[in-house]
Order: C-alpha cells, then sequence, then structure tokens
C-alpha cells in the first residue's frame, strides 16, 4: 500500500511537470517575446543541450534527416517548423513571416541575393526553392557551427547549386563580394543577423555600391528584438521607399515584422 502512495505520488508529480514543460508555460510565453526567448534559450535549450548531448542545430538537422525527403525544399521547411513549434522554439524566420518573406522574393524575382544570418538555413532553403534559374543566393555565416548544419541542410534540400555560403562576418565580406564574387549588385537582401549589424551593413552595402535603383532590403524581427537605428535611418530617408508587415515573432502569438525597403538610388 505504501509502494501504492510513493507510486502514485511520484508518477504524480512527473506529470504535473510535464504538462508544465509541454503546455503550460508554453502556452502563456508564446504571447510574450522576452518570455519566450528565457524560457527557451535558457532553460529549454540549456536543459535539451544536457540530456541529449547535442545542440539545436544538430537536433534542427536530425529534424530534417527524419522527416524530409531528400531534395524536396518544401519538406526541409515543413520539418523544422514541425520540430520547432512542436518541441523547442529556434530563430528561424519561420512559419508565419516565411510566407512574407516568399512573397516577397516571388514579387522581386531576384538574380542576385544577400541573406545576412544563416543559422541553420531555414530562411536560406526557403529563399532558393523559389529563385528563377541561373539565380544566386549568398548566404553569410559567422559561427562556424551553425554554418557545418546549415551546409547540410542546404544539401538535403537540393539547393546546393543555387546557394554559396560564406562562413565569416558580415562587416568583413560586404566589402569583399565585388572582388571575390564578381557581384555587381544584390536584386534582393534579406537581413537576418544581429539586429546592431542591421544598420552598419546597409551603410556598408550603401557605400560598396551593391545597391541599385529598385533593390530591395527585407528586414526581419523589426519589433522583436528590434532594430530602432534602422528603422528610423531607413523610414526617414529619402533614398528609400520603406514599408512594415506586421506578423509575429517565429513560432509565437508575440508581435513582430519585417521592413521592406526598396532602394530607389
Ligand atoms: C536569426 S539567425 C538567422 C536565421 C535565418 N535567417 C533563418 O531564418 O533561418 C541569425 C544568425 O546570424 C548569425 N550572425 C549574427 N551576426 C552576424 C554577422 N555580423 N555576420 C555573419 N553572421 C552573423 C548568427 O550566428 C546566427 O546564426
Ligand atoms: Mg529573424
Amino acid at each position: 500500500m505504501m509502494w501504492l502512495t510513493l507510486l502514485y505520488s511520484c508518477t504524480g508529480g512527473a506529470a504535473v511537470l510535464y504538462a508544465l514543460y509541454r503546455w503550460v508555460i508554453p502556452s502563456i510565453v508564446q504571447y510574450h517575446a522576452g518570455l519566450t526567448l528565457i524560457w527557451y534559450e535558457t532553460i529549454v535549450q540549456r536543459m535539451l543541450n544536457t540530456l541529449t548531448q547535442s545542440t539545436q542545430p544538430q537536433r534542427i538537422l536530425g529534424a530534417v534527416q527524419k522527416n524530409a525527403t531528400r531534395g524536396d525544399p518544401r519538406s526541409v521547411v515543413k520539418a523544422i517548423d514541425q520540430y520547432c513549434r512542436n518541441k523547442e522554439w529556434a530563430m528561424n524566420v519561420g512559419d508565419e513571416k516565411g510566407c512574407i518573406l516568399d512573397s516577397v522574393v516571388s514579387e522581386v524575382n531576384p538574380s542576385t541575393v544577400l541573406e545576412l544570418g544563416t543559422y541553420c538555413g531555414y530562411s536560406t532553403v526557403r529563399i532558393a526553392s523559389l529563385l528563377p534559374p541561373n539565380a544566386k543566393l549568398f548566404t553569410l555565416e559567422f559561427n562556424p557551427h551553425n554554418a557545418v548544419i546549415a551546409r547540410q541542410v542546404i544539401a538535403w534540400a537540393g539547393v546546393e547549386d543555387k546557394v554559396q555560403l560564406i562562413e565569416g562576418a558580415s562587416g568583413d565580406w560586404i566589402p569583399k563580394m565585388k572582388e571575390h564574387y564578381g557581384v555587381k549588385t544584390f536584386d534582393l537582401v534579406f537581413l537576418d543577423h544581429w539586429k546592431d549589424r542591421y544598420l552598419p551593413d546597409t551603410k556598408l552595402l550603401e557605400e560598396c555600391g551593391l545597391l541599385r535603383k529598385g533593390s530591395v532590403l527585407l528586414a526581419d524581427n523589426v519589433i522583436f528584438p528590434g532594430a530602432p537605428e534602422y528603422l528610423e535611418y531607413i523610414r526617414g530617408n529619402q533614398r528609400y521607399e520603406s514599408c512594415f508587415f506586421k506578423s509575429h515573432l517565429e513560432y509565437t502569438k508575440a508581435l513582430d515584422g519585417l521592413e521592406k525597403s526598396v532602394f530607389l538610388g
């Protein structure tokens, strides 16, 4: 009898803890961007790293290898979204803002694209899958561990012919793009690296002559974590025509959005 009581209290306690971890806390934090980051980045991610002896990028790659079809980029995107919605939040642009990204890529129909911030290659695959034949997407990532994973995700999606992943910091590589890769100008730039780099890198793109009349800048997370200096610069600048796409922080119900800015020359 005592055993049964002990068993009941242990499993009962474990069930409560599991319900808190799996449903109760996620359903609360999803409305608050800051709480989402605290819960997932500092608690869940660290716990999963210790328990599984792996990193988040490795787990995302695992989800792709398990659930996506080789050579089918949309199945790769879907596998990552399912993993990040149901298991652990990650900083991919995500499914909701991803649809806005898709529509801008389709509208611009770019031949040359620059992506700042690759992480695991989620948005890289999204963009590359929509590019016309012979188009090229350059994506910059300064974390070597992320770059190793992104290469495998990109290859699994079968879009490696369209993608040039460059390992290094944006501030170092933007000035070398013309000389090193023969780029004339970018038709589309997707800004999704650390937010304090949005403004200096935009000015660098201008200074290096990498923007032409009609080039489109699309900046993610302008509300959260936020890029106020970038927004002030781009919205108050007569050389840009800018508009905001209201949305939500990836995999949550917290407010976020994308800023699309056309360079007028
Ligand atoms: C938000 S994640 C990118 C997410 C990705 N665009 C997606 O939606 O799937 C930002 C990434 O940018 C990288 N990063 C941050 N600052 C950078 C910089 N100055 N140069 C290159 N990579 C940078 C980080 O290591 C991180 O992997
Ligand atoms: Mg982002």
